[in-house]
C-alpha cells in the first residue's frame, strides 16, 4: 500500500480577480476551493491513475471535515489524526499571474506524533510512504525522525519538503526526493543557472543518500537525476490554468509506475504534472492520457 502523509492540510481556495488592488477593494470574477496539502494531492493523483492509496496526516475543524469528505466522495481511503484547532486555508490568487499565500496551520502536540508513529508502526517492507509539505511549527525534525523510523524497519519513502526538512533525512536513503530549481538552489545557497549546475548540485545530494531526484521546472519541463540516469523532460505545450499541486502530480506519476522502468515513470510524472498546470482542479485520468504520448524523455547526452 502506499501511504501518503500530510503533516499540514490545506483547503486551497482559488481566487480568481482580472487585477488586484492592494489597499483597495477587490472583488473576485470567480472562485474555487479544493482539498489540498502535498500528500493529499498525491492520493487524489494516484486515485485517478487507480492506483490505490491511504492518506495519512493531521486534520480538524471545519476545514479538516471538508478534506475528509472530499476524499471519501472520491473513494480514497484516508485515517487522519484529529487535532485542535482548523486546518488551514492556504489563498491562491489569480491575477494573470500566480500568488500564493500559505498560511503555518494548526499547532500538533507530542500525542499527536505518538499516533502517527503507531500508525507507521504497523506498515511493512511492501509499503511506500510519502511525505510532503510543511510541518507546524516546532517540529521540524519530524522529517528526520520518522525518515529514520522507516529506514530502520526498511520501508522504502519519498520526500517532497524543503531545506533542512529535505536534507536531513538524505541520510535514510529517500528512494525520491522532488525539489524544484527555488528548493534545490536554496539548499546549495547558489544560484543554479545551467542544467550542468542543477545537475551538479543534484549529484551532490545523490552523494549524500536521495536515490532518485525530480528536479522539476514549472513550465520548463523537469531533469531527472540517480545514480545511472540523467534525464531532460521537456513540458507539453498547453495553456496554464492553475499550476497549484503540479508538483504533487509528479509525484504522484512517478510512483504510479514503480514497476515500469525509469522512463515510462517520467511519462507519467511530466504527464501527470502538466495536466494539473493545465486544468482549474488537479488532473484527471483523461487528461493525463491526453499528454502521455506528447511526452519525451531525452538523455542529458542528447540535450548536450
Ligand atoms: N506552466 C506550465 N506549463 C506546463 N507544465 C507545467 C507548468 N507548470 C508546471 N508544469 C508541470 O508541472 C511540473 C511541476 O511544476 P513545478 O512548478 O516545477 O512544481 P512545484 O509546484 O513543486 O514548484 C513541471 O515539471 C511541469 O511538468
Ligand atoms: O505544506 P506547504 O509547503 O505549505 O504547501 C501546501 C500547498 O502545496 C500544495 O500541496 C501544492 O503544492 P505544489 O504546487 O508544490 O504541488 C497546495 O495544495 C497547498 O496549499
Amino acid at each position: 500500500m502506499i501511504y501518503t502523509v500530510t503533516f499540514n492540510p490545506s483547503v486551497d481556495y482559488v481566487v480568481r480577480l482580472d487585477t488586484l488592488e492592494i489597499g483597495e477593494l477587490n472583488r473576485t470574477s470567480d472562485t474555487a476551493k479544493y482539498a489540498g496539502g502535498k500528500g493529499i494531492n498525491v492520493s487524489r493523483i494516484l486515485s485517478a491513475l487507480d492506483v490505490p492509496s491511504t492518506a495519512l496526516g493531521f486534520a480538524g475543524g471545519f476545514t479538516g471535515e471538508f478534506i475528509q469528505q472530499t476524499l471519501k466522495d472520491q473513494n480514497i481511503q484516508s485515517d487522519f489524526i484529529t487535532v485542535d484547532g482548523d486546518t488551514r486555508i492556504n489563498v491562491k490568487l489569480k491575477t494573470g499571474e500566480e500568488t500564493e499565500i500559505n498560511a503555518s496551520g494548526p499547532s500538533i502536540t507530542d500525542v499527536d506524533i505518538d499516533k502517527l508513529k503507531a500508525q507507521l508502526s504497523t506498515m511493512t517492507s511492501e509499503d511506500h510512504v510519502v511525505f510532503a509539505g510543511s510541518v507546524p511549527s516546532g517540529y521540524d525534525h519530524l522529517y528526520e525522525e520518522l525518515a529514520k523510523l522507516l529506514h530502520d524497519k526498511g520501508i522504502e519513502f519519498t520526500i517532497d519538503a524543503e531545506g533542512s526538512k529535505l536534507t536531513s533525512t538524505l541520510q535514510y536513503e529517500p528512494y525520491l526526493i522532488k525539489p524544484n530549481q527555488f528548493e534545490l538552489e536554496g539548499i546549495t545557497g547558489r544560484t543554479l543557472g545551467t542544467t550542468n549546475e542543477m545537475i551538479d548540485a543534484a549529484h551532490v545530494l545523490i552523494d549524500q543518500g536521495a536515490k532518485n531526484i525530480l528536479l522539476t521546472l514549472g513550465e520548463g519541463g523537469a531533469l531527472f537525476i540517480n545514480r545511472n540516469h540523467e534525464y531532460f523532460i521537456p513540458s507539453p505545450e498547453g495553456t496554464l490554468k492553475n499550476s497549484v499541486g503540479a508538483g504533487d502530480s509528479t509525484v504522484a506519476g512517478f510512483i504510479s509506475r514503480k514497476e515500469s522502468g525509469v522512463e515510462e515513470q517520467l511519462k507519467y510524472a511530466i504527464a501527470c504534472g502538466s495536466a494539473t498546470a493545465f486544468s482549474d482542479d488537479l488532473a484527471t485520468r483523461a487528461d493525463i492520457e491526453v499528454l502521455l504520448d506528447k511526452i519525451e524523455v531525452q538523455s542529458i547526452e542528447e540535450v548536450k
